[in-house]
């Protein structure tokens, strides 16, 4: 079964159609704790007066030591597949993953860096215009846990500050037995309170909480991406009560002053 909204190429699959708002994975190192869409995103998407937000894309980011599993994470959301071998990524590759979000197409694009320091300042060069930074590590490996606070200055410093919605996801939970998962998570919930991040706990290999920590994702660039389109118009508006449009900045140019995140690099 296919979503019947279609203004732009083909319909996305059921599993991308996001409703309401997706849940988060701890109470304890979450970015948001409510559970609907801002009222002002469900008036504006009931209304269908989103502007162009229907052709936005949000770009994401996801970095982390080398064979963390990165991207395992991302084919086993975007192609629904698991390869056990590992083959490093070189410099970076990204995936374009398309939801209808309240009624609305949005599109995350997926950049997946390459964890191995030779690759580091080819990858770096995309960090640009993230709205939404992934930090990985391994559970059965903590060193790649501390590891994350580097990877997040680094990606961090290329976008405005306050501009990305920041994630911890520890991979391979497959591998550790509850206790032992619970155990890590403690660690890591910690650092991602003081990184001011969301965490999951996620395995690619049998896709435990893949889909569920990708529409989160979604959910939230979405959200945001809605409410600085309302307020962007909004402030044209006024600017053209005050007569002061001519000297003012077109909505256009505002989007690149203001917002770094919905840009695309
Ligand atoms: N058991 C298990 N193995 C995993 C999981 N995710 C990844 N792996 C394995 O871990 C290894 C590394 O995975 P990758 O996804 O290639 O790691 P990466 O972070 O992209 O590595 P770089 O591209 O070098 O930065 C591979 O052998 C994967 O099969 C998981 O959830 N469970
Ligand atoms: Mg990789």
């Amino acid at each position: 079964m296919r979503s019947s909204l279609t203004p732009l190429g083909p319909p996305v699959s059921r599993d991308r159609v996001i409703t309401s708002f997706p849940k988060w994975y701890t109470p304890d190192a979450c970015l948001q704790l409510k559970e609907r869409f801002h009222g002002q995103v469900s008036t504006t998407c009931q209304r269908k007066n989103t502007g162009t937000v229907g052709l936005r894309h949000s770009k994401v980011v996801v970095v982390g030591d080398l064979y963390v599993g990165k991207t395992s994470l991302i084919h086993r959301f975007c192609k629904n597949v698991f390869d056990r071998d590992y083959k490093a990524t070189i410099g970076v590759d990204f995936e374009i993953e398309r939801f209808e979000i309240a009624g609305i197409p949005y599109s995350l694009q997926i950049w997946d860096t390459a964890g191995q320091e030779k690759f580091k300042c080819i990858a770096s060069a995309y960090y640009r215009g993230a709205q939404v930074i992934i930090t990985a590590f391994d559970l059965t490996d903590m060193q790649t846990l501390e590891h994350t606070r580097q990877w997040l200055e680094d990606a961090l410093r290329e976008n405005e500050p306050g501009s990305c919605f920041v994630f911890l996801v520890g991979t391979k939970k497959d591998l550790l037995s509850g206790a032992a998962c619970a155990q890590a998570e403690v660690e890591a919930v910690r650092l991602a309170n003081e990184m001011q991040a969301e965490y999951w706990s996620v395995s690619a290999k049998t896709g435990e909480n893949v889909k569920a920590f990708f529409s989160r994702v979604a959910a939230l660039a979405f959200e945001q991406s809605v409410l600085q389109d309302s307020e962007r118009r909004s402030s044209a508006r006024l600017q053209v009560g005050d007569g002061d449009l001519i000297r003012g900045s077109p909505p256009e140019t505002q989007e690149s002053t203001t917002s770094s995140g919905l840009g695309c690099c």
